[in-house]
């Protein structure tokens, strides 16, 4: 799939996004080996700490449904430079996703910064440490 596909996944995504408190919709669409496409969003709450951003409920959606392949995320927000994940979320897609595993942050402006998973958490725990 074009990188410009999934952007406009990610921003169909962000539409979905439930943000009474920050009024600020994140959209996330995450790319697997085998072409599907899961959306996510920032679904906000309350208690505020129990927010779960865009990118996580993407990463969430498919894990849960037996998806672990995934060859590129994007991230979509209307931010003034490419919207920049929360730590959290760094070090769950560094969990979760291979450290070459291609991530992209863009905004409405469509400024766009492409970097690998290593690159956003460096040095983080991967589960390809386990392994040889
Ligand atoms: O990459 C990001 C950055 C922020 N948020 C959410 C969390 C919260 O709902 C709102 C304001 O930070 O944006 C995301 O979903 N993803
Ligand atoms: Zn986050």
């Amino acid at each position: 799939m074009e990188l410009k596909s999934l952007v406009e996944e990610a921003k169909k995504a962000r539409e979905k996004a439930y943000v009474p408190y920050s009024k600020f919709p994140v959209g996330a669409a995450l790319l697997t080996a085998d072409g599907r496409v899961y959306h996510g969003c920032n679904i906000e709450n309350a208690a505020y700490s129990m927010t779960n951003c865009a990118e996580r409920t993407a990463l969430f959606k498919a894990y849960s449904e037996g998806d672990k392949k995934f060859t590129a995320l994007v991230v979509v927000a209307d931010t003034n430079r490419p919207v920049p994940p929360c730590g959290a979320c760094r070090q769950v897609i560094s969990e979760l996703c291979n450290s070459d595993m291609k991530i992209v942050l863009t905004n409405l402006n469509g400024d766009i910064k492409e970097l690998t998973v290593e690159e956003l958490l460096p040095g983080a725990f991967s589960p390809e440490d386990l392994h040889e």
